[in-house]
């Protein structure tokens, strides 16, 4: 298997994933407000995943800090990974999707801590405290 092939397929799973993401109104909503050039888009995450699995230098950015700009209930992490989970499967070889997986979940679970550190009454994540009266 060529370095080639690796990069197409990895490329054809950003775009597969964001076509089930935005099956989903909320990703679609995000999406649709932060992504203008999303052939652009695509290289820079497929970039990322490259980096990810294969360790090619592709990206250097820093995905947290972008997030953080974003707008978004914590039902989108659920939305994000079960679309995350069915682009991989469907797409990438097994190890490359069981090791993307581990990836996706480990963010997925910084980016909640980090946008979402509070935990309301009824258990619900919060990017507030709980109010005291
Ligand atoms: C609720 C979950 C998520 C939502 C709604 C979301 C949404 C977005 C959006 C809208 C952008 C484009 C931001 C912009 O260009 O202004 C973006 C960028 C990106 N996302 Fe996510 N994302 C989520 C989770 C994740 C996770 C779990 C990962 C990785 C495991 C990830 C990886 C990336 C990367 C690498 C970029 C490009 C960052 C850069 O420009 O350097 N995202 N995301």
């Amino acid at each position: 298997m060529s370095d080639q092939d690796r990069e197409d397929r990895i490329y054809r799973m950003v775009v597969r994933f964001y076509e089930l993401g935005g099956e989903d109104p909320e990703l679609a909503r995000v999406f649709g407000a932060a992504i203008t050039d999303w052939p652009d888009h695509f290289r820079i995450v497929a970039d990322f995943w490259s980096n990810a699995l294969y360790g090619t230098g592709r990206y250097r950015g820093h995905p947290f800090p972008v997030h953080m700009q974003l707008d978004f209930s914590p039902h989108a992490f659920e939305a994000w990974l079960k679309a995350f989970t069915q682009a991989v499967t469907e797409i990438l070889t097994p190890m490359e999707a069981q090791n993307a997986l581990g990836r996706a979940r480990h963010m997925t679970e910084s980016f909640r801590v980090g946008l979402f550190p509070f935990t309301l009454a009824d258990g619900t994540p919060s990017r507030v405290p709980a109010r005291k009266d």
